[in-house]
């Protein structure tokens, strides 16, 4: 929530009312605007990929002030755990005891210091000014200190201070030079095994901005009418289309639901489950987890081509309802628990289990996500991933396929759960993955060497998408 008016004087700061204050400079207005996102992500649990785009909105910023607001924001809120050690060196108060709101402003005024061009008394002034608005003028003093001292280094000056290289504990380093939480480091680091060596470059990825990938839905739409339409071609899915300007809903394709927005590994998860080896009838595919919709968005076109028919469910009414819209007309969709399977055993030939996860191979797309989830997430959600796989397996057919999706490299979340499942089981026969990935998208190399498939932000440009595919006997 944004601060209130209080009337209870110094006590509280000299707080002023919260709205936007119209000083008549959009830039004002901009950093405000980035400030309320902010803090709605941290007081109300907010998405800023959801919220932001409203707040520019309501607010008529548009063009580069949109840009300009946006990157703020999510900067901001990636580069937390770097500008954090940064502050805490010129803060002569420790972070924890400054007022929530103005350490948010003093994390937005390091960011323009050390991670934007603009120039430093502009983005000191804009910092102070934006403190004094939410703080009252004491806290702008401090503001001013503080930031003064933040911009007597560069960013690489400031981590030769925060993070040097070679001085012992280098997940802690790697947690504060690149901003992740020491645990996600820690993860990522093992999920690498032996690639081990390119964890800065992963971590790296992760706070760059994410390409914007289309995909034409196969029977709807082409590439060829993507491309017409400014979009680029895209390295591996045959379906895909890189958008490197632009709105998505300035694209015809997109508006009529024809095409639409997906990351590449998630449309190459989905067509290694469509092009896996089967044994026998190819008529019915299920998708057990199919919110928002996605995947099923080009399982079901796929399906229909391919005179196939597919279910689709999820266990929340509200995303099995964004999946009905993501589906051609020939697909089923339903709301129910993957895990306590309301068909018969065996129903279906083809299965996509894209089990809710942690989400931590897709946080280029959420600024916030790393500082919301600790490690216990990962042992929350183990016992739902296996029983959704143990349920999906009874559901496919001798002989079909389950593919086991998760957006996140987290070795629990992945390897960890299809080996416990499938320990002590002799009917269950574990593909080649990447051989199947490679049928796909004949250009792609580096998803491992199986029968899992795992890809990276930092290699594929994708999200971290891993893949088992598992087929029944
Ligand atoms: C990772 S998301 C799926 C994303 C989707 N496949 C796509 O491509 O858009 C996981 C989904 O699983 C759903 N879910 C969670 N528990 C479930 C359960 N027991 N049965 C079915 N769906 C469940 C969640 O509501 C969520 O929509």
């Amino acid at each position: 929530m944004p601060p209130t008016r209080s009337r209870r004087g110094n006590r509280d700061h000299n707080r002023r009312p919260g709205g936007p204050r119209n000083t008549g400079r959009p830039e004002d207005l901009v950093r405000r605007t980035a400030f309320d996102v902010i803090r709605a992500v941290e007081t109300r649990d907010a998405y800023a990929n959801l919220l932001l785009p409203t707040r520019l909105r309501e607010r008529g910023l548009t063009g580069r002030d949109a840009a300009l607001a946006t990157e703020l924001t999510y900067g901001t809120l990636r580069g937390r755990g770097t500008y954090d050690a940064v502050l805490a060196l010129c803060s002569d108060r420790e972070l924890r005891r400054i007022d929530a709101p103005l350490l948010d402003v003093l994390r937005l005024g390091t960011h323009q210091l050390l991670a934007t061009r603009i120039p430093p008394h502009a983005a000191v002034a804009t910092a102070v000014e934006l403190a004094r608005s939410v703080s009252g003028p004491g806290q702008a003093k401090f503001a001013n200190a503080v930031l003064r001292k933040v911009a007597t280094r560069d960013m690489d000056g400031w981590l030769e201070i925060v993070a040097p290289e070679g001085q012992g504990d280098e997940a802690k380093r790697l947690s504060i030079a690149y901003s992740h939480p020491r645990w996600i480091v820690s993860a990522m680091r093992d999920a690498l095994g032996p690639d081990r060596g390119e964890i800065g470059a992963l971590l790296a990825a992760d706070n760059d901005r994410p390409r914007v990938t289309l995909v034409a839905r196969p029977g709807r739409a082409t590439v060829e009418e993507l491309l017409e339409a400014g979009a680029e071609a895209a390295p591996y899915s045959p379906y895909a289309a890189l958008l490197t300007e632009g709105d998505p809903a300035g694209i015809a394709a997109v508006r009529e639901g024809r095409a639409a927005v997906q990351d590449e590994g998630s449309q190459l998860v989905a067509l290694a489950l469509a092009s896996a080896p089967i044994e026998g009838r190819d008529a019915f595919w299920a998708d057990l987890c199919a919110g928002p919709g996605g995947k099923a968005g080009l399982l079901s076109a796929l399906a229909t081509q391919r005179d196939a028919r597919l279910l689709a469910s999820d266990l929340q009414p509200h995303r099995s309802a964004l999946v009905a819209r993501a589906v051609d007309e020939r697909a089923g969709v339903i709301v129910a628990d993957g895990a306590a399977p309301a068909w018969k055993p065996g129903s279906f030939d083809r299965i996509l289990l894209d089990v809710p996860c942690t989400g931590l191979g897709a946080l280029r797309r959420r600024p916030e996500a790393r500082w919301r989830r600790g490690p216990e997430s990962v042992a929350e959600l183990g016992p739902l991933q296996r029983e959704l796989l143990g349920a999906a397996l009874e559901s496919v057919r001798p002989g079909g396929v389950v593919a086991y999706v998760t957006c996140s490299p987290h070795l629990a979340e992945t390897r960890v759960v299809v080996d416990d499942v499938l320990r002590g089981r002799d009917d269950v026969q574990r593909l080649d993955a990447p051989a199947v990935l490679t049928g796909v998208a004949p250009g792609l190399e580096g998803v491992g060497d199986g029968p899992y498939a795992q890809f990276w932000p930092h290699r594929h440009g994708t999200d971290a998408m891993f893949l088992a595919l598992l087929r029944r006997s």
